[in-house]
């Protein structure tokens, strides 16, 4: 990669370049419709000019509001001297895997931390949440009998935007807690303060993460004659354990088979997984300092991870998030609630990915399972109308968000009912559902209620880790790719047979 800084170590913006002139593979053409869109949007974009900058120019939400703007200047001036955390070559990779996912040749699989914390980073709780998507995969591609593609919340995912600019306890309102990369969770005065610094602390958490990653993806920890090892300890005794056993035996007696059959062993898919790494898209200084164009293809990617999302509280059209994100060309996300409607679902589109590049853009759907039944079709069909390519993902977290006994938690049932109503919108539409997106860990938490872990709401005090909101605990989230292995292979069969 050509890593463009100036001597202070700060990016130097390259001429700025029209986006329509950027070179993309593979593109479908759109509708009427999305073009007029994105030609009404044009005025959004100020032209189409784009450099890692331009967002300044654009109202921004959900920034931390930082004391003293020279150290923030000098721990950006950090990040931008340190080496990218990805390459853009994994990223064009990555792109291809989410275009089969769109099509329902692949599935996408995102899960991993809320946000990530500085006080319980350990190599220990890496691997769990590694080896727990891994088995996942196996399940999901046991029953949907197609490559599962990984992505992590993890290396990166430490930034939080908030409902509320401050909390109250007791009388005493102090900042809202952003995520360790802004300011800590503690609730006093210093440590809600936001610290330039920990963008620093952050960075190099993510470095060391990923290596520990990229270590177990092509180091052998992953390869599939392991697939029996990667059951958590505390999960030996479970339903969902003894239920991944079974499918580990089963795949270990394929494997078995095919070396009588004279398969080579040493082939890379026997040995290694790719893996990648997503985070949302929020703290612009943090991203733009780690953006760079990319030597091989003269393209701007946002080296921070392989995939970065819009949230929902930072998609506005006209706004910082969106100008940012149309430029980088690593596959990306937008999350949306019932509040989209389908006309600007439409822009937004036509604006993020205005050559219809299928993988380039996912959409996690976030709205709960009623209003999930009651939205997403106009929302599909209005996208299918426009004959935009994207990726469906369902966020089953987000919309079922509630607190009980003081604490925000999720409900097993809720998070289910709505991966079911996904599944059954795209069954009814015919369309493709092409991935889900988990707040969840390795870890014996209890911070969502249900499942077959049977957590209570007398438990949630027991194991509540979390520093922003509640995640799937191992268990959890194995039942949970459980049924969606089962939606999948339905879905195969009916293919199969010649349904829908
Ligand atoms: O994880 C996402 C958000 O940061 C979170 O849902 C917002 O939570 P809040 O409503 O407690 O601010
Ligand atoms: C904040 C998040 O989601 P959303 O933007 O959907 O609320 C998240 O995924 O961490």
């Amino acid at each position: 990669m050509k890593l463009q800084m100036s001597q202070a170590g700060s990016l130097r913006a390259r001429p700025a370049r029209g986006l329509s002139a950027l070179p993309r593979r593979h593109t479908v053409s759109v509708s009427a419709v999305a073009s007029e869109r994105l030609e009404a949007t044009s005025s959004l974009n100020g032209g189409s000019t784009w450099n890692p900058s331009a967002w300044r120019s654009k109202p921004v939400v959900q920034q931390p509001e930082y004391l003293d703007q020279v150290e923030v200047v000098k721990a950006v001036a950090e990040i931008a001297r340190m080496p990218p955390l990805i390459f853009a070559g994994e990223c064009r990779t990555l792109e291809q895997r989410l275009a089969k996912a769109s099509t329902g040749d692949a599935f996408v699989l995102f899960g991993g931390d809320c946000a990530e914390a500085f006080s319980q980073f350990s190599a220990n709780r890496i691997r769990d949440l590694y080896r727990l998507i891994l088995q996942m995969s196996i399940v999901l591609a046991f029953g949907g009998g197609v490559p599962i593609v990984k992505l992590g919340r993890i290396a990166g995912q430490f930034a939080k935007p908030r409902s509320a600019p401050t909390e109250t306890i007791d009388g005493v309102t102090l900042p809202a807690y952003r995520g360790d990369i802004i300011n800590g969770p503690e609730f006093n005065e210093e440590s809600r303060r936001c610290d330039p610094w920990r963008l620093v602390k952050a960075y190099n958490q993510s470095a060391a993460t990923l290596n520990l990653l990229r270590g177990f993806s092509y180091g052998g920890y992953a390869g599939l004659s392991r697939v029996s090892q990667w059951n958590l300890e505390f999960m030996k005794n479970t339903n969902e354990g003894h239920a991944y056993m079974d499918i580990a035996k089963r795949v270990d007696e394929a494997i078995q088979f095919m070396i009588a059959c004279g398969m080579d062993t040493n082939m890379p898919f026997m040995r290694e997984t790719e893996f990648y790494t997503c985070h949302e898209c929020l703290l612009l200084d943090y991203e733009a300092a780690l953006t760079r164009l990319d030597s091989t293809t003269d393209l701007w990617y946002g080296c921070s991870a392989h995939f970065l999302w819009c949230g929902e509280r930072t998609r506005q059209l006209d706004h910082a998030h969106v100008d940012f994100l149309r430029g980088v060309n690593n596959p990306i996300g937008v999350k949306v609630s019932d509040k989209m409607d389908p006309n600007d679902i439409v822009t937004l589109i036509a604006m993020l990915n205005p050559s219809n590049t299928p993988g380039r853009l996912s959409i996690i759907v976030r709205m709960g399972a009623r209003k999930l039944r009651e939205h997403l079709p106009a929302l599909i069909s209005a996208v299918q109308r426009s004959g935009q390519v994207v990726t469906w993902v369902c966020d089953p977290m987000h919309g079922n968000t509630e607190t009980v006994s003081g604490y925000k938690t999720r409900r097993y049932d809720n998070v289910r009912s709505e991966i079911e109503a996904f599944f059954d919108v795209h069954e009814q539409l015919g369309t493709v559902p092409g991935g889900v997106h988990l707040e969840m860990t390795g870890d014996n938490v209890t911070e969502c209620i249900g499942g077959g872990a049977s957590v209570s709401e007398d438990d949630l005090n027991s194991r509540y880790h979390t520093h922003c909101d509640p995640r799937l605990n191992a268990e959890q989230s194995l039942e949970i790719a459980f049924y969606v292995a089962q939606r999948l292979r339905q879905r195969e069969q009916r293919g199969e047979d010649g349904v829908g």
